[in-house]
């Protein structure tokens, strides 16, 4: 079954509604829209969002990411910007704007821009909403930001295929579709279900991206699969989508996010060189959609 992106809804005499009309505005600013999503939670899909937003800055582009992933958000953290105070301004028919907090890694990249909803929540609070809460919450992400032009807006969903997600993917027309899995069987099952998910949803482009691949010991330098091994890239043949790449487990990788330094940005480790390869595939495969459109 062909779930058709439906128009917006239109009741009678009330119109689109003015958020809704916002994010349409603002998205025909942003080049290459871009979700990141997982069938299962702690795959690393956070991860991966904020590493490509940082690979990507790091060629030059111009890049946001926005943590829709509002149960449990640590983009922010990851990114270094936190502590960042979020001004808003007020517009003249009442609603307001949030400015995101942005970082350059010291000119390492082009500032990338985030919005999250751990900006609005104490840390250790946890958010208990309904979902179509957390949906409206996203909403306002989008909406009521000051994204300005980029040529990335990449989304972070939170881990599943919950309504959320279908919300906002009808209501932005996604370039693109990031399905984050480990080698792990059971994570395997659900990542079918997100890519057809984004399949139904008439997403153009959907690519897999395989973490926690495997690791390299540190005394032998022997390859370890500790999750078993080729599973993301048998799960994208199956399914008929694109495989972009492996990225393997690297101890540096989670000792960096908890400093707020997206590993890319070192370097010299394995993971840094999947990344950067990563986002050049995914790129390669965006320009070469956008010419044929
Ligand atoms: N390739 C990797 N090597 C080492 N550690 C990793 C790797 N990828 C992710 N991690 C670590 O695994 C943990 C979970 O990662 P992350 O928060 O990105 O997962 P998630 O899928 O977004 O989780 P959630 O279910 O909360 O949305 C983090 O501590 C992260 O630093």
């Amino acid at each position: 079954m062909t779930i058709k992106t439906p128009p917006n809804f239109n009741v009678p005499g009330l119109g689109v509604d003015p958020l809704t009309q916002r994010i349409k505005e603002k998205e025909k600013e942003w080049k290459y829209k871009i979700a990141v999503l997982s069938g299962k939670g702690g795959v690393g899909k956070s991860t991966v969002a904020v590493n490509l937003a940082t690979a990507l800055a790091k060629q030059g582009y111009f890049v946001g990411i926005l943590d829709a992933d509002v149960h449990g958000p640590n983009v922010a953290k990851m990114l270094g910007v936190e502590k960042a105070d979020v001004l808003a301004e007020k517009f003249e028919d009442g609603h307001f704007e949030m400015m995101p907090p942005m970082n350059d890694f010291s000119g390492q990249t082009t500032p990338i821009k985030v919005m999250s909803m751990g900006f609005m929540v104490p840390e250790d609070q946890p958010i208990v909403w309904r979902g179509p809460l957390v949906t409206k919450a996203i909403k306002q992400l989008l909406g009521d930001v000051k994204w300005g032009s980029l040529d990335f807006m990449i989304v972070d969903f939170p881990p599943g295929t919950g309504d959320q997600i279908l919300t906002v993917t009808q209501t932005i027309q996604l370039d693109a579709a990031i399905i984050v899995t480990t080698p792990q069987e059971v994570a395997l099952l659900d990542t079918g279900k997100a890519v057809n998910m984004m399949k139904q949803m008439n997403v153009p482009y959907i690519g897999v991206i395989e973490n926690m691949s495997y690791l390299i010991c540190p005394h032998c330098g022997n390859k370890i699969d500790i999750f078993g091994e080729g599973g993301g890239e048998k799960l994208a043949k199956k399914e008929g989508v694109d495989f972009l790449g492996k990225i393997p487990i690297d101890l540096k990788a989670r000792e960096a996010s908890d400093k707020g330094i997206p590993i890319v940005l070192y370097e010299d480790t394995p993971a840094a060189k999947a990344f950067m390869e990563i986002s050049q595939k995914l790129l390669a495969k965006l320009e070469e959609l956008k010419e044929k459109e």
